[in-house]
């Protein structure tokens, strides 16, 4: 399948920028190739340094993102786009590749070959276009005796094509050992889910008008094509909605009825959860740590023109005056959920990280315990795909004692049905609603304070 679905992005991943191009095409150039200049080339420079950021140092890529100067925003989404796709295909397009490659080529040749076989094979880049810019992309980067190399390679994959994955298990190869088999019988539904982009996720403001070109999805969530910019639509200024996705949107619906009542939201920047109870009419209190993400909490509440309190605060030692009616816990996790949009977790992310994040998840379940008033109710929910970080916290938690689960009802989560798990628990995994463009990873399970 092809990545092809953002018009903007593939524009500019189709042809080589720079004034050499422009030669390369008139095929008179009056130096000969080899001493010619490689062609500046923003995106692929910034996509090079993300990808190889990954594999070679585990780099996040909005971290080598955020680190980048400044450039055109379409170049930064293109080189966004192209990095994302390589990680997306990295495993089968490695596999594509060890049959061609007699020798072991340095770690940083095998990312600019690997960016090439993504241009080729999911980004529909014209053959010259995508031989010539990892040809230039070498050159730059002082990788020059590796250009003979990288043209004979991606020229063979030019002209063998998609062909070269036939016999792959494109699914199994895509995901590292350790996700795949945590994920059972989930795995190559999620696999195959993670090979789409995201598309955008709009939560609207009650009684505002969708902008147009959206698909309302049966949950009220409204749909745009990956690659639309949420800043672009008209009424974003105004504060008419905000980026949430589907999956992510239903923790706070699940919790019904909440107008007029006092609700915490621990651990809660950038409040996406928080304008959801404030828009249901609830009193919030917008726990957050890191004090830039809860200014960035506050300005979203602004923009949206919505009002909630927000305290900068460890959720673990913080303790509201009185206790209060309902907890939403949207805990710190691994956030395999999330893989779509940030496929670099895929090669970054260890299983002792998810370990390490248990205990905090246990900690934090406990702390919202001693918020609420007896009655009250905790809705717990983790953008992970883990059972170690959802439904076995849900258990650890009834073990613990103190809790009582209320299972969702069918009649709940009638608008996704798929979603409910045999317990009651709210659980979804890329690979659903596939055909609509799939949904992140999320888990939900609401406990009740005895
Ligand atoms: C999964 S995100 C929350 C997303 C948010 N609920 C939303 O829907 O927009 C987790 C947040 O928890 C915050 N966090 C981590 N540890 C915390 C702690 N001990 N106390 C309060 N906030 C914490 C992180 O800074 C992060 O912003």
């Amino acid at each position: 399948m092809t990545q092809n679905r953002s018009p903007r992005g593939s524009a500019r991943l189709n042809r080589p920028s720079g004034p050499s191009f422009a030669r390369r095409k008139g095929a008179r150039s009056s130096r000969p190739e080899q001493n010619r200049r490689p062609s500046p080339d923003p995106t692929r420079d910034l996509a090079f340094d993300i990808v190889c950021g990954v594999v070679e140092h585990r780099r996040m890529l909005e971290t080598t993102l955020d680190r980048s100067g400044p450039m055109d925003p379409r170049d930064r989404a293109s080189a966004h786009r192209l990095a994302a796709t390589t990680l997306r295909h990295l495993g089968s397009m490695t596999e594509v590749l060890q049959p061609m490659l007699r020798r072991e080529p340095p770690e940083p040749v095998r990312c600019a070959l690997l960016m090439g076989v993504a241009q080729l094979l999911h980004l529909e880049t014209p053959p010259h276009a995508a031989v010539g810019t990892i040809v230039d992309l070498l050159r730059r980067r002082r990788l020059a005796p590796f250009a003979g190399l990288a043209n004979a390679v991606l020229r063979r994959v030019a002209r063998e094509g998609r062909s070269l994955l036939e016999g792959l298990d494109e699914a199994r190869l895509d995901v590292p050992p350790w996700l795949w088999s945590a994920w059972g019988a989930r795995a190559r539904a999620i696999s195959r889910g993670l090979h789409r982009e995201a598309p955008l996720d709009l939560t609207l403001r009650p009684g505002v008008e969708a902008p147009e070109g959206g698909e309302t999805l049966p949950t009220g969530t409204v749909r745009y094509p990956a690659g639309t910019r949420i800043t672009a639509l008209p009424g974003f200024e105004e504060g008419h909605f905000w980026a949430q996705d589907v999956a992510a949107a239903m923790p706070v619906k699940l919790m019904g009825d909440v107008a007029g009542k006092t609700v915490i939201d621990l651990c809660a920047a950038p409040g996406g959860k928080t304008a959801q109870l404030a828009t249901g009419g609830a009193h919030v209190m917008a726990v957050e740590r890191e004090e830039a993400r809860a200014a960035r909490l506050k300005d979203n509440i602004a923009r949206l023109k919505l009002t909630a309190e927000t305290v900068v605060a460890d959720a673990l030692e913080w303790q509201p005056e009185t206790p209060v009616d309902a907890v939403l816990l949207d805990a710190p996790c691994s956030a395999t959920g999330t893989l779509r949009r940030h496929p670099d977790v895929l090669w970054i992310k260890r299983p002792r990280d998810v370990t390490a994040l248990v205990e905090g998840q246990d900690a934090f379940i406990d702390a919202a315990h001693r918020m609420l008033k007896p009655g009250g109710m905790l809705m717990y929910a983790v953008c992970s795909l883990q059972d170690e970080e959802g439904p076995d916290r849900v258990r650890a938690a009834l073990e613990r004692g103190g809790w009582k689960l209320v299972p969702f009802s069918e009649e709940e989560l009638a608008d996704m049905a798929a979603a409910r798990t045999p317990e009651g628990f709210f659980r979804t995994h890329p690979g659903l609603w596939v055909d609509r463009g799939g949904m992140d990873g999320f888990f939900a399970a609401r406990l009740q304070r005895v």
